[in-house]
Parts: C-alpha cells; structure tokens; sequence
C-alpha cells in the first residue's frame, strides 16, 4: 500500500493554505537546486498535505525563473503521490468568465527555455503524456466543487506561454481560433515533471481574465489578475479542503497510469547509465531504478 499524501502548489494570489492543520516548515534539500520556498506540511483531516507557493513568499520568482524541478523533486520527497495545481488563467471563452474554474484535462506546452525533464545525458527516457491528468484526481476536485457551489467546467486544454509578457492580439485569437479553454504561464513544464516523478497530477485553472481577444473587456494586467486570484483565494481553499477531507487513505492507482509512468521508459542500458545522474534521480525514480 502506498499512503496517499496530496500535495498543492500555489499559484498567484496562492501563498498560503488556510485550513492547514498542524502546520510545519520543513526546509526540504533537493540535488535538482532550490525550490520555489519551504515545503508547508501539515493535515487537513486525515490527509497529510504538503503546500508550496510556486513564485515563492512575495512573488519572487517568474514563470521562467521557477526551479520547476526542484519543486516536484521536493514533492516526491514529501511523499506526494498526488498532486494539486492552482493557476490562475485567461479564458478563450465568453461563459468561462473571471472567477469561473476551468479542471483542464490538456496542456500545449508553448514554453522554450525551461528545463523541462529530469532524465538526460546518462538516463534517457520517455514518459507517456497523452493524458497528462490524473482522471480520479480530477473527478474528487469536480465533486468538491459541486457540493461548493462553485462554478465550473470539467475538461478544457490550457495553453502555457513562456512569458513573463501576456500574448499579443494576434497570438491571443490565433489560441481562441485553435481552440484552447485558458492561458497560463506555469502549468509546463510542471506536469511533464509530475508525470516523470510518477505523481499524479491535476490542475485547477482560475480564469481571471479574457487575455486580449475580448471585443467587450479590457486587455489582460497584472491588476485584474490579482485582483481576481485575490477574491478567489478563499473558494480554492475551500476546493482545496473539501477535496482533503474526503481523500483515501492509500493512493488509488491511476487509470492513465500516472503512478507507473516510468514502467519500460528508460531507454538507457544500466552499463550506460551515468551515476551521477542516478544519485540525483533517487526520489523521482527511485522505485524502477532500484535505487
Ligand atoms: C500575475 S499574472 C501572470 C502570472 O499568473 C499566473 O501564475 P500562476 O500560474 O502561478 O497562477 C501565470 O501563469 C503567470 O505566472
Ligand atoms: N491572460 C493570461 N495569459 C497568461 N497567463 C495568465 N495568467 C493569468 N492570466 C493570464
């Protein structure tokens, strides 16, 4: 049996976990760098939770500075089987209005100077992404959701830009006419690490804002978007602790085999394998490494 241990990385205008119970710092040392600040560990319930603001206290970082490594890296450590994303997004939709959350089900990875994989030089391997989310996850989030009253829509394909600018006009309606639901600037490459780290992974996208397509609103700044996380902090934390209480004890294995994900991935023949490369890989891949 695997305990479950459901882990939350906040985005903006998520800083912290109100709900959090027994709550301690642990300042966690990962070989992939710094995460984005300590690990607050704590309970809700009888699920152990781990939380960890992306852009760290303050908003230090941008979407391209995150140690995105480091952040997952350090949730495999914790022991995170599953974990919850919160992002705040524009919407391509007019009913997907700010406030609205949108349970993606589909990335497009538009991001191009992130490290975006553990594996490499030494250890190479290829993780399936055809069904980036956890559906199990993603069905306890919608329930959650509906006994809160909060409006949302289940499935939807998150387009993630590299940043830190919003989209011009043109790339804005070229992402409507394509058909994307929300626009982020974090979600990758956090799920493809997720899914290396064998975590199942779901995000909860915040619309805050309709970017710049909107004949009728105003394009897309800083002040709406925290303007609107701001508002909605409490709903998420109610998702949030809606979703811990109700969570199983042991992991539920994952239909899209999130959990397995690096069953048969490695392509590298041990005698090839880099050992430094290894040692840095003992929680991520630890269990087919045999480590
Ligand atoms: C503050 S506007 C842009 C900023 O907000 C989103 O952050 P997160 O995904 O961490 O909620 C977006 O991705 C940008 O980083
Ligand atoms: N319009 C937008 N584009 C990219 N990231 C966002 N985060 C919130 N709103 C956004």
């Amino acid at each position: 049996m695997t305990k479950a241990v459901l882990g939350i990385i906040g985005g903006s205008g998520v800083y912290d976990l109100p709900g959090l119970e027994d709550m301690r710092e642990e300042r966690v040392a990962s070989p992939w760098g710094e995460p984005s600040d300590v690990l607050r560990v704590g309970r809700i319930g009888d699920t152990p939770i781990a939380f960890l603001p992306r852009h760290g206290r303050g908003h230090r970082l941008s979407p391209s500075d995150i140690n995105y490594r480091a952040n997952i890296d350090v949730m495999k450590r914790a022991g995170v089987t599953d974990l919850i994303s919160v992002s705040a997004c524009g919407s391509f939709k007019n009913e997907y209005h700010p406030g609205f959350f949108v349970l993606v089900d589909q990335y497009v990875d538009r991001t191009h100077r992130r490290e975006n994989s553990f594996f490499g030089r030494g250890c190479v391997a290829h993780v399936p992404m055809a069904h980036p989310v956890g559906p199990l996850l993603q069905e306890r989030i919608a329930s959650a959701a509906v006994a809160e009253g909060i409006p949302f829509t289940l499935g939807g394909t998150l387009v993630c830009i590299e940043g830190p600018q919003f989209s011009t006009y043109a790339e804005s309606i070229t992402y409507k006419h394509l058909g994307y639901d929300v626009i982020g600037m974090t979600a990758m490459p956090e799920a493809k690490l997720a899914r290396e780290a064998e975590i199942t992974y779901a995000t909860i996208a915040m619309v805050t804002d309709y970017d710049c397509w909107h004949p009728d609103h105003e394009d897309v700044d800083v002040a709406a978007v925290v303007a609107v996380a701001q508002q909605n902090a409490a709903k998420v934390a109610r998702l949030i602790a809606r979703v811990a209480k109700s969570f199983p004890a042991e992991h539920e294995p994952c239909p899209v085999r999130s959990d397995r994900a690096l069953d048969g991935a490695i392509m590298t023949a041990p005698s090839a394998q880099d050992p430094e490369l290894l040692k840095k890989l003992d929680a991520v891949a630890g269990r087919v490494l045999n480590l």
